[in-house]
């Protein structure tokens, strides 16, 4: 039997979200299985629509409950996650699991200081005066590397730059002590340089808190950077997952190579062709019956369309769903 401390943070098994709202239902997430250590950082990268953002708000259940079939698994630390009643969710998302935006102005209100924002988020959870809670907004300020944090509190959202305003969010999210981070795509929206600032950022902190962090990003060289381990979705499912380096030096899956000779960044050698992947991805009002890669897949067999693929495990912490396994030993592109 496992340890407390053996087992995983996170652990997802046997994740299916369907959307149930529209004509037909739209199956987002089919089968994920996602495991998170205690201060590890993992990054969820895949093309758009792959059931990256859909996973990761899962994990806070942000989905309407209403128009949403959630079936599976999911513990973090100690809490069933789809157990949560209402009360104890409100307790959970904050103080266990908390999440970060692509824009800050999703989470951040426009007409309060931020200040403000982080003391009543504080106070809100927690039996703590309206001077220690200011103390604490403070020091997160600071934690976050926001310059003259004293006065930066008495901001409004609009009043502060993009990269300050990512800052303040990480800042809120961090106010109630979570363990679990999730980033949606946290640095798309910034310029290159503001970009490294926050990811390095995301990684210093994640360090000093020991949180677990999952991300989600189109970035290749953004996962690299900051995960430790990188899960590939595609059609709702982890088609690979592994250490960082591994997934970069040796990708064994067709799709996870197809993303790498895509992307279009200085580490592929000079003169390499950009390859994009051709056709799109399945309708997933109607997935096929087979691995769901297998119609733009260049090295697909009848075999791929009658069945889908169960996991590989190559290595320990490295595995993969495709038929073609064994033959998938080809240079890195990068
Ligand atoms: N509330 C909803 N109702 C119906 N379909 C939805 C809903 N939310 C998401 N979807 C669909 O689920 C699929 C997965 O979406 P998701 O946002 O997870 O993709 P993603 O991989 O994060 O893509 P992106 O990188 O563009 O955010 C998409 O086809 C999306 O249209």
């Amino acid at each position: 039997m496992n340890t407390p401390q053996e087992r995983p943070f996170v652990d997802v098994r046997n994740l299916r979200i369907t959307f149930t709202g529209g004509k037909k239902p739209v199956e987002a997430v089919n089968g994920v299985d996602l495991k998170v250590k205690r201060g590890e950082v993992v990054a969820l990268i895949g093309e758009s629509g792959s059931g990256k953002s859909v996973t990761l708000r899962s994990l806070l259940r942000l989905h309407p409950a209403a128009r949403t079939r959630i079936e599976g698994e999911m513990r973090v630390g100690e809490q069933d996650v789809l157990q949560l009643g209402t009360r104890e969710l409100v307790n959970y998302r904050g103080k266990v699991a908390s999440m970060i935006f692509q824009e800050p102005l999703l989470a951040l209100d426009p007409v309060y200081s931020v200040g403000a924002q982080i003391v009543e988020s504080i106070r809100r959870h927690g039996n703590v005066s309206a001077a220690e809670a200011h103390q604490r907004a403070l020091q997160l300020f600071e934690r976050v590397r926001i310059p003259s944090p004293e006065r930066r509190l008495q901001a409004y959202p609009h009043e502060m730059s993009g990269g300050m305003r990512q800052r303040a969010m990480i800042a809120l999210a961090l106010a109630n002590r979570p363990q679990l981070l999730l980033a949606d795509e946290p640095t798309t929206a910034l310029d290159a340089t503001v970009q490294i600032q926050i990811l390095l950022l995301l990684r210093e902190l994640q360090r000093e808190l020991g949180l677990s962090v999952i991300f989600v990003t189109h970035d290749i060289g953004a996962a690299v950077e900051v995960a430790d381990r990188i899960a590939v979705m595609y059609a709702g499912r982890i088609v690979e997952e592994g250490p960082a380096a591994t997934l970069l030096r040796a990708p064994r899956h067709p799709y996870t190579l197809a993303l790498l000779k895509s992307r279009a960044d200085g580490a592929l050698a000079k003169g390499t062709r950009l390859e994009t992947i051709s056709g799109s991805p399945p309708d997933l009002t109607a997935l096929p019956t087979g691995c769901a890669f297998a119609a733009r897949c260049k090295m697909a067999q009848p075999a791929c369309e009658a069945s889908r693929p169960d996991v590989t495990w190559l290595e320990a912490g490295h595995s993969v769903r495709c038929l073609r396994v064994a033959d998938t030993l080809v240079p890195s592109p990068v």
